[in-house]
């Protein structure tokens, strides 16, 4: 039987104080990221005479109302349980909070005050919004903000209301999205096999002088994959491109920075002898069995020197 995927279950929580028990929880929301239809929503009657004034402003919910019409919270959260263990047909339920600490606090306690469990799991555990961008990114704790990450995934138009039916559906959008730039965050290198009398062209950088490539870069903002090799090749070596035929693309491990890269290869040749410039640490031309070969980037020892030597252009 094959594995169900994971539904992330984005949860939020408006509540009248900052911990359940002596505060209540007032209303929950619920939406799955990525099935914008798949969403719950209940208020719930207030457990407890007290409430922090400032924290329940932050809903607007009119707690007399509440407290006269909005069902118990064993009812409440026996229909969110219901609900989470009917996404299981299609599914495995995971939380996601934002955060995750504040939003799981009042759902787990919920759940096993008042059922015996959580129907996520036995420990509350869950995914937060803000810890896996930090994770995907590198960046800094309070440069994982909500507001800034949907700044940067151009989500703004999203909005956060405070009503928690509402909040749970702008936190599965913006975890969806978060989710999708995963895939663009492959690095796109262009390079040039360049091959002279039997023997191909090779530089290594000051940074890392011992690891040999072919000459190119990472494309500026708007190029062709051309136009960065044109440029590469003149800031690098001084020369122009006298054609360009791509030989194919290759995915693998940027050398440098570690991280996944796609680099798409062109068969060049050059309108002079190369000179190289001042960014490079060395340049040599390999012959496809000298002692280059050993220091030569994975993914052009591993995957470039076998198309090459498939297209018959170097290495037979
Ligand atoms: N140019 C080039 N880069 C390669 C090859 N194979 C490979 O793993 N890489 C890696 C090395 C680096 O991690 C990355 C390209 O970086 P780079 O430093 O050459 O790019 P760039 O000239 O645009 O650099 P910069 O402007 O950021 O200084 O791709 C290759 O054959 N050619």
């Amino acid at each position: 039987m094959t594995k169900l995927p994971e539904l992330y279950v984005a949860v939020d929580v408006e509540a009248d104080g900052p911990i359940p028990g002596p505060y209540s929880m007032i209303s929950l929301g619920m939406a799955v990221v990525g099935r914008p239809e798949l969403t719950f929503y209940t208020e719930l009657r207030p457990i407890s005479d007290d409430f922090v004034p400032e924290a329940l402003a932050v809903s607007g919910l009119d707690r007399d109302r509440l407290l006269r019409e909005a069902p118990p919270a064993e009812e409440a959260m026996a229909a969110a349980a219901r609900w989470i263990n009917d996404l299981r047909r299609i599914g495995r339920p995971v939380f996601l909070g934002a955060p995750a600490v504040f939003d799981g606090m009042f759902a787990h306690w919920y759940f096993v005050r008042f059922l015996g469990k959580s129907p996520f799991n036995a420990s509350g555990s869950g995914l937060d919004l803000r810890s896996y961008w930090m994770g995907r990114t590198g960046c800094e704790w309070v440069d994982s903000r909500k507001p800034l990450i949907k700044q940067q995934l151009q989500l703004t138009d999203l909005r956060h209301t405070h009503h928690t039916g509402e909040d749970a559906v702008e936190l599965a959008h913006v975890f969806d999205a978060v989710l999708k730039s995963r895939g663009s965050e492959v690095m796109q290198v262009v390079a040039a096999a360049v091959v002279e009398d039997g023997r191909l062209l090779l530089v290594s950088k000051n940074i890392a002088p011992e690891v040999f490539y072919l000459p190119g870069g990472k494309p500026e903002d708007g190029e062709s994959a051309e136009e960065t090799l044109a440029r590469e090749l003149n800031e690098e070596l001084g020369v122009s491109p006298l054609d360009m035929d791509l030989l194919g693309h290759v995915d693998g491990t940027a050398v440098l920075e570690g991280v996944p890269m796609r680099l798409t290869v062109f068969v060049t040749r050059i309108d002079g002898p190369p000179a190289p410039a001042a960014e490079l640490a060395a340049m040599g031309w390999t012959n496809g069995r000298d002692s280059y070969i050993p220091r030569l980037a994975p993914a052009i020892r591993d995957q470039v020197l076998p198309m090459l030597a498939e297209s018959g252009v170097f290495g037979r």
